[in-house]
């Protein structure tokens, strides 16, 4: 774990490298149902260190259930996932220390504010970001103070994101990490997670933007009704089908069934 963290501006991370590209987390034959429907279908695929990995699907496609279950959130009916070499179920604490997350569902207590909100996040962790610069970083110094129920929908996001990071986290799920932001702050978040990537954190990540998927991921599991419909670098997922952009492919790929 490093001891430093952000130094301001984007380019500022210590590099933390592992040259062997280890697996980050494995998961075989995932599923769950909810009252007898199955939203995550024998789901499969593997993570590596280092690297930027999205889940795509459409709404309802099991993305965000994916992410609870793999993290022992919600408990999956059969199926194994390991994540950092740990079963997260079992080694929770530990695997607690070293994730960072990101859910769609984040509630926080009425009238607290941001940065009493990274206080209390901050001292859960035993190395934890220097969440003042994370805020400055994202560009929410000047709410320190405001409660978080005043934040616009975009700050809030934002804030989900630096809580997501305060853990200083060798791997950080982020569910749909840009819903509701403008362009400017989606370029600038997606600034900040190359940066992330180059320092050696691993990135899981759910987007419904093509455009995000193709700036940041190095590899796509695109997903339908639970179940996987393809995989592979943006490169290997757009070439895969008669179209020359992710969107068109994407869609391609999702009309699988019908074309048949
Ligand atoms: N606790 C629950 N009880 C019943 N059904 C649920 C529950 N949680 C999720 N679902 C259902 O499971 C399906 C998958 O939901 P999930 O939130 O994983 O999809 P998603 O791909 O993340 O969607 P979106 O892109 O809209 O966020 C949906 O049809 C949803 O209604």
């Amino acid at each position: 774990m490093l001891d430093s963290y952000l130094t301001g501006g984007y380019t500022m991370f210590p590099v933390r490298r592992n040259e062997s590209m280890k697996l980050c987390m494995e998961v075989n034959q995932l599923t769950k149902s909810f009252r007898g429907r199955t939203v995550v279908d024998h789901l499969s695929f593997r993570v590596k260190e280092q690297e930027v990995f999205g889940l795509l699907g459409p709404n309802g496609a099991g993305k965000s259930t994916t992410i609870e279950t793999v993290l022992g959130l919600k408990k999956a009916d059969s199926g194994t996932a390991e994540v950092l070499g740990c079963d997260p179920v079992k080694k929770r604490r530990e695997i607690f220390e070293r994730i960072g997350v990101q859910l769609q569902s984040s509630h926080y207590q009425n009238y607290i504010r941001v940065g009493e909100i990274c206080e209390e996040m901050s001292v859960l962790y035993s190395h934890p970001a220097d969440y003042h610069k994370l805020l400055r970083q994202f560009k929410l110094e000047q709410f320190e103070k405001q409660p978080v129920d005043k934040l616009s929908g975009g700050e809030r996001q934002k804030l989900s994101v630096v809580l997501a990071l305060i853990p200083n986290p060798e791997l950080v799920f982020l569910d749909e990490l840009t819903t509701g932001l403008d362009t400017e702050a989606r370029r600038e978040v997606w600034q900040t997670l190359k940066a992330l990537k180059e320092k050696g954190t691993t990135i899981f990540l759910t987007t419904h933007y093509m455009e995000e998927a193709e700036s940041l991921c190095d590899r796509i599991l695109l997903i339908k009704d639970g179940k996987k419909v393809t995989q592979g670098t943006v490169k290997e997922v757009v070439d895969d089908s008669p179209f020359d952009n992710l969107e068109d492919a994407y869609l391609w790929h999702m009309r699988g069934e019908e074309r048949a």
